[in-house]
C-alpha cells in the first residue's frame, strides 16, 4: 500500500505495460525493441529464453540466491516479450494458474 492508502501498481503488470508500449513505438536504444526486430525473429527472445533459464539453474546449483533472483528476473521479463510477442498477455497466464487451482 501506499501512502495514499491504494494499493501500489503491481511491478509486473508495469513491466508488461512497457513491453507493450515498446512493441508498439520501438523507441531507438530499447532492448525490448531490438527484440521485435531482431533478424533472427522470435528465435532471438527463444535463446535468450534458453540461456536465462541455463543461468538460474547454475545459480540455483551455486545456492547463490540474489544471482537466483536476478537472473529469475531476467529468464520472466524475456517470457514476458514472448507472450507480448505472440500476441498473449498476463491474463492468459493468470487464467491457466486459476484453472490448476
Ligand atoms: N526487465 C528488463 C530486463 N531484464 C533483462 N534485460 C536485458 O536482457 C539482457 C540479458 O542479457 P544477458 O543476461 O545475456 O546479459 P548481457 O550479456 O548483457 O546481454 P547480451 O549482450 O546477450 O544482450 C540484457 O541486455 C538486459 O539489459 C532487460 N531489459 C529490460 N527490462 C525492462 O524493460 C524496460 C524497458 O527496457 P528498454 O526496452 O531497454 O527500454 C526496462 O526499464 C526494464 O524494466
Amino acid at each position: 500500500m501506499n501512502d495514499g492508502g491504494e494499493p501500489a501498481d503491481d511491478v509486473v503488470d508495469e513491466l508488461f505495460a512497457v513491453i507493450e508500449d515498446r512493441k508498439a513505438e520501438l523507441p531507438e536504444g530499447s532492448y525490448t525493441a531490438s527484440l521485435f526486430t531482431h533478424e533472427k525473429g522470435e528465435n532471438a527472445v527463444l535463446e535468450k529464453l534458453g540461456e536465462e533459464t541455463t543461468e538460474v539453474i547454475l545459480a540455483a546449483k551455486d545456492d547463490a540466491n540474489d544471482e537466483l533472483a536476478a537472473e529469475s528476473a531476467d529468464l520472466v521479463y524475456h517470457l514476458l516479450v514472448l507472450f507480448s510477442m505472440k500476441d498473449m498477455d498476463l491474463e492468459d497466464l493468470r487464467a491457466e494458474l486459476e484453472e490448476r487451482r
